[in-house]
């Protein structure tokens, strides 16, 4: 049997709701069996002084996913030394599955501007099939696609949180109940991040 395996790639610092409604509308759409969260060690499109320790973005990702059955989390980048790429990712998973699996990776539509950047871009598309959700302030459309054979569109209900308003609503202590699932806002508290100065 095949599995029809999804992909959820994000910095998640820290993950939020929306990440978990487009998988949850992903699976749904696109019939997949399961779908697992991959927290990236080292996003090397970002500043890493911004940033927060990839064990805590992983701890925060394995209690968003723990109540699906369908959803988990992989330590496979943060334990991968170097910068992150996706293209690594996808051939350690297509070793691990072999044909037993055929991969869907799920982004947001900001990513169909910049995925040209990312590290052997040309060969992604040999990997896996690519899956872009709607975001607000970003067109979902497949003009500039590199990938065009192998995407699939998603329109799903726009709803605008970021990780970015999560870590400026927890450092103005704003409320964040609702914008992430309860045991994710928990922790943070816990851990004490993204408070004025904690980076
Ligand atoms: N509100 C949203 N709508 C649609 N896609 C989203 C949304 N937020 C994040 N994503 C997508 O989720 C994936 C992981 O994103 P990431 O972990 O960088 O979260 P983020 O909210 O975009 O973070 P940041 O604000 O720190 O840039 C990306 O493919 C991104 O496009
Ligand atoms: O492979 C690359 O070069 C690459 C460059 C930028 C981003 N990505 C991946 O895209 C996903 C979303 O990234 P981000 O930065 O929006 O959190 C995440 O899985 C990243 O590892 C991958």
């Amino acid at each position: 049997m095949t599995v029809r395996l999804g992909i959820m790639g994000g910095t998640f610092d820290p993950i939020h709701n929306v990440h978990l409604l487009k998988a949850s509308e992903a699976a749904h759409r696109l019939g997949l069996d399961e779908v697992v969260f991959i927290p990236a060690g080292s996003p090397w499109q970002k500043d890493p002084r911004g940033v927060s320790d990839a064990e805590e973005r992983y701890a925060m990702t394995k209690l968003a996913v723990a109540p699906d059955p369908r959803f988990s989390a992989s330590r496979m980048e943060i334990d991968r030394a170097g910068p992150t790429y996706t293209v690594d990712t996808l051939r350690e998973l297509r070793r691990l599955y072999g044909h037993r699996a055929r991969l869907y990776f799920i982004a947001g539509a900001d990513v169909l501007g910049s995925i040209g950047t990312w590290h052997e871009a040309w060969s992604l598309k040999e990997l896996a099939h690519f899956v872009f959700c709607s975001r607000q302030g970003y067109e979902l459309a497949d003009g500039a696609l590199p990938l065009r054979d192998r995407v699939t569109l998603l329109h799903v209900p726009v709803w605008e949180i970021s990780s970015t308003v999560i870590r400026r609503r927890v450092s103005r202590g704003q409320p964040i109940r609702y914008l992430v699932p309860d045991p994710v806002a928990d922790h943070i508290v816990r851990r004490g991040l993204y408070r004025a100065g904690a980076h």
